[in-house]
């Protein structure tokens, strides 16, 4: 049976899924993993199709201690214990730039233009490329296609893609980009099923895991994002600051004596969650310390939502409906909570019960903004892109795909 193998990976989880290749482009879901915690409480986790359980083991610190020791153990388990021989290979590149807006099949030259990135993108790019420069070389014949997290936010007006900084630094790329748009691109597909009535109409999608963006939404396409040139801009994230004065960096700098790239692991490994805290990177983790400062990160983590919905709700002039996915927006009850708070000026009011039990609707009847939890699924996106492009069709739209 032919096979799609699909790999994400995150800033603190890989992400795989097999998808079998059916008659007129159908996928089915065969496998879906993931090894999360890296880094704190490694786990790899795996199921069949039908969420039939197939793996699930812990590891300590040191087995996955980060992304690419990570991709090794997940790598050696597909192998090993599935024996996979894919058709094509489907990538989650988070980079694109401004050369690509759409996915790509991928040769030699498609790498080292991605490779100009990895800069952009230090805690995904290299992780996103090891494993495709590894297969290309391994099975020069095997498609391999790149996804990008930029590509859905390429229609942006100008304005939202602009910093106040001369023309020609934007000519050369220095434009903001947004990221997590293959995540996007899904609950854009799914909200007419979820949410028919307003799924056209003027949407905040907060995606919240490791790396935490939201979107503004307008009939399904983006049209602001919290992130920009690269994924450290907008909310607080795992390990890094979101929004930051630059007077910061250049305080670094200048009164620190931090070099470029002293800056830049500061900024991308040591903020956020885990530089407020003290403790830890993982939401799960800071909701059990008793640790004030784990409780602190978590307020600064909800009080940045709240105001970056005030903005994206500027962006779109007034809101539709908001919906939650990815790690944290899927799964905790007390930060959706804290979080719809925050959005009662907006006219939400969340019903406690649908949202204790993850409702899809987790607000209440009379709430007159509708808020939605909505689980993503980048791995579908990017499977529907490989196949798409390896059957020479121009957009996953144009043949009928259905996912069981
Ligand atoms: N049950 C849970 N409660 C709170 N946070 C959770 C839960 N499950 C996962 N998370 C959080 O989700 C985040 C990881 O999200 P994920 O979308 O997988 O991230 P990434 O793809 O960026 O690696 C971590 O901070 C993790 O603690
Ligand atoms: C772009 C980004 O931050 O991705 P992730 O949330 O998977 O780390
Ligand atoms: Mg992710």
């Amino acid at each position: 049976m032919d096979t799609i193998l699909v790999v994400n990976a995150g800033s603190s989880s890989v992400k795989f899924q097999i998808f079998a290749v059916e008659g007129e482009g159908a996928l089915r879901r065969q496998v879906k993993g993931q090894m999360d915690g890296i880094g704190s409480r490694p786990r790899l986790r795996a199921s069949g199709g039908t969420g039939d359980p197939l793996a699930d083991r812990a590891y300590p610190i040191e087995a996955a201690a980060d992304v690419p020791a990570a991709m090794a153990v997940a790598g050696a388990w597909l192998r090993d214990e599935l024996n996979i021989n894919p058709i094509a290979v489907g990538h989650r590149v988070v980079h694109g730039g401004p050369d690509y807006a759409r996915p790509v099949l991928i040769d030699h030259a498609v790498v080292t233009r991605l490779e100009r990135y990895i800069s952009l993108a230090p805690l995904h790019q290299p992780h996103n490329l090891a494993p495709i420069r590894t297969l290309l070389s391994n099975f020069p014949t095997l498609p391999q296609v790149a996804c990008f997290d930029t590509a859905f936010h390429r229609d942006h007006d100008a304005l939202a893609d602009h910093y106040a900084i001369p023309h020609q630094l934007h000519a050369e790329g220095v434009r903001r980009y947004g990221f997590h748009g293959l995540s996007y691109e899904y609950i854009a597909k799914r909200l007419p099923q979820v949410a028919p009535d307003i799924a056209d109409g003027r949407m905040i999608v907060a995606h919240l895991g490791s790396g935490a963006s939201m979107c503004a939404m307008k009939s399904g396409k983006s049209v602001e994002s919290t992130m920009g040139f690269t994924a450290l801009d907008g909310l607080a994230m795992g390990t890094r600051p979101g929004q930051l004065d630059p007077g910061v960096v250049l305080y670094l700098i200048a009164e620190k004596g931090m070099s470029a790239s002293n800056v830049q692991n500061f900024l991308y490994r040591d903020c956020g969650l885990k530089g407020l805290s003290g403790v830890s990177n993982d939401m799960r983790e800071l909701e059990t310390s008793e640790d004030p400062r784990a409780a602190f990160a978590i307020d600064y983590f909800v009080y940045r939502i709240g105001l970056n919905a005030g903005m994206l709700a500027a962006a779109l002039q007034g809101i539709d409906g908001f919906v939650f996915t990815a790690g944290i927006g899927e799964n905790s009850v007390s930060i959706r909570a804290r979080i719809a708070e925050k959005l009662a000026w907006l006219g939400v009011t969340l019903d406690p019960a649908e949202n204790a039990r993850h409702a899809t609707r987790i607000s209440r009847s009379d709430s007159r903004i509708p808020v939605y939890v909505v689980p993503t699924d980048e791995e579908l996106m990017i499977a529907q892109h490989t196949l798409a492009l390896i059957m020479n069709r121009q957009s996953p739209n144009q043949k009928r795909e259905r996912v069981s």
